[in-house]
């Protein structure tokens, strides 16, 4: 591991407690941090170093996948760590805060390198990069890396503008957008199975297989980010992010090397093919956004999202959407990729689920069998698997055909304990492998996407559909895979009550 001195602008924010400490925590437990580093916490309330170690045993404590205790070892953790209060806007503190972090740099050795990670509202995103500059912090000959929160922009123009802010200081090798979907360990394993195996890349095309649809499901409200949330909306934090990217990952092309430029080169071109929107109307029959109203979740009555803390009661606020997407090229002419997601439906999930056609010349067809489509299943989170479901006949039976499901359950290992998402992209940045960072070309082509839609969707809201809290989200979402003459998968062996999964053998 590089040394590095790590300043974290909003450390005592929502994502610094539950994510990003935790993530220091296990990676000096794993010795990927080594000893020479060092952790500065930014934010504008005062606090001295000690109540802010306190806060960060209590956030590792809470959140960590390791146990700590007040032992010797924390407390050689604990002493990498110092806090400074500082608004960021605040020039000359930039100059104090340059001072701290010399002295730490020679207290620990570390020889220059600065890793800003910006855990910020994105509204402060901007100011940032040309204070580190005013205040010196980049006048050090190690590298200097800036790692940036999502969303990047509310729309294809601001987030122009917050790249060229960036840029002015920043190379784009430098720049580190944060997807955390893209450091989860399946998404990072649909290309090692795509690309590793010999059996499913021949098969990876429009001949064999019919639709792909992901789901990323969420019991949760907006709990205490409504004020953000109501102004971004399903769409832009979650679609124009973590849905289109693995949406990329599962079209693109193998890259020719497992460079971070190749594979990323390859995402662009997917994000290229994607089919724009022509009409209104297009979007209206390609889309369907919905928001809940107060309902039963596993038991328990949850408000609407109008009554949620710091939300309009009268928000037109999208918190579900789906949405039918094409891939216009060779690979994946007429395959529909049906991306959904939404707060409050019934269970946490994200999966994605390739469906393959049928076999031709089906011989029991003739029987009185209706064949279930071949399934291959990434469980990208919470549970951590893969699963291809595939037609067998019944043993004992007289010929009775049943699904029948080969199981890998990765999180279902004993001891595997496999690391956060943040863990593994705060190590990427700090040891320079952007692979799993967003470039700014993926970003811009994905913004303009989705700012179709959100334009469209800004004209009317007739087309909000209400649903209620404890569902799989607004009847119209199940519609617009019906129409093509499919259906949504069961995420988790859940749908609502009419399919269960039938895993006869595993
Ligand atoms: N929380 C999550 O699960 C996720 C968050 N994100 C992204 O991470 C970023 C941070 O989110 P989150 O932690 O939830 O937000 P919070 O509101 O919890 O934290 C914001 C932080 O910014 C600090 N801050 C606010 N204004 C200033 C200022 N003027 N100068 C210096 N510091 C300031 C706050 O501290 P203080 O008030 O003391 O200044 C606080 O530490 C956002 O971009 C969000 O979209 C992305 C994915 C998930
Ligand atoms: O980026 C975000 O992601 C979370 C869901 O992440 P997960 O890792 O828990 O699946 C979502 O709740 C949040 O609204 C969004 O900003």
């Amino acid at each position: 591991m590089t040394s590095a001195v790590f300043l974290i602008f909003g450390a005592t924010g929502d994502l610094a407690r539950r994510k990003l400490f935790p993530a220091f925590y296990a990676l000096y437990r794993e010795r990927k941090l080594g000893d020479r580093f060092a952790v500065v916490g930014v934010a504008r309330r005062p606090k001295t170093n000690e109540q802010f170690r306190e806060d960060l045993l209590e956030s590792i404590q809470e959140f960590a996948r390791y146990n700590v205790t007040k032992d010797e070892q924390w407390s050689s953790f604990a002493d990498h760590f110092e806090y400074m209060s500082l608004d960021i806007n605040d020039v000359d503190g930039f100059r104090q805060l340059n001072e701290l972090t010399g002295k730490l740099d020679a207290k620990f050795d570390i020889g220059g390198n600065r890793l800003f990670y910006l855990a910020l509202a994105p509204e402060l995103f901007g100011n940032v990069s040309h204070n580190l500059q005013a205040g010196g912090l980049l006048e050090t000959s190690g590298w200097h890396r800036l790692v940036i929160e999502k969303p990047f922009g509310y729309d294809l123009p601001s987030a122009e503008k917050l790249n060229s802010e960036i840029r002015q200081v920043f190379e784009e090798q430098d720049v580190y957008r944060i997807d955390h979907y893209l450091g989860k360990e399946m998404v990072q394993n649909i290309n090692v199975v795509r690309f590793a195996n010999a059996f499913f890349e021949p098969l990876w095309n429009n001949k064999y297989i019919s639709n792909i649809q992901i789901t990323l499901s969420e019991t949760v409200g907006v709990e205490d980010r409504g004020g953000y949330y109501d102004t971004s909306g399903a769409l832009r934090d979650m679609g124009q992010n973590h849905m289109l990217q693995m949406l990329a990952v599962m079209a693109m092309e193998p890259p020719s090397r497992m460079h971070p430029e190749d594979i990323r080169d390859e995402k662009v071109k997917v994000f290229r093919s994607l089919r724009g929107f022509q009409s209104a109307a297009e979007v209206r029959a390609n889309t369907v956004r919905g928001q809940y109203v107060a309902g039963n979740l596993k038991g328990k009555h949850v408000p609407g999202y109008r009554e949620e803390d710091k939300v309009n009661p009268e928000s037109t606020t999208e918190t579900y959407f789906a949405a039918r997407v094409f891939v216009d090229n060779f690979r994946w002419a007429g395959v529909p990729f049906y991306i959904r997601t939404g707060k409050r439906l019934p269970v946490k999930t994200t999966e994605v689920v390739v469906e393959f056609k049928n076999v031709p010349n089906n011989v029991y067809l003739s029987r009185k069998h209706k064949l279930e489509p071949n399934l291959l299943v990434f469980r990208i989170n919470p549970v951590e698997g893969i699963y291809f479901k595939m037609n067998a006949k019944q043993p004992g039976s007289e010929g009775t055909i049943v699904p029948v499901a080969m199981d890998f359950c990765q999180s279902c290992q004993v001891g595997l304990n496999t690391p956060e998402a943040y863990e593994r992209l705060l190590y990427d940045a700090a040891r320079g492998d952007s692979t799993y960072f967003t470039r700014w070309d993926e970003v811009a082509l994905a913004w303009k996407y989705v700012d179709k839609i959100a334009s469209v969707w800004g004209e009317r809201t007739d087309d909000l559909h209400l649903y209620s809290a404890g569902t799989w989200g607004p009847e119209q979402g199940h519609q617009l895979v019906a129409e093509d003459g499919f259906r949504w998968w069961p995420v988790n062996g859940q749908d609502e009550g009419e399919v269960a999964w039938e895993f006869t053998q595993r």
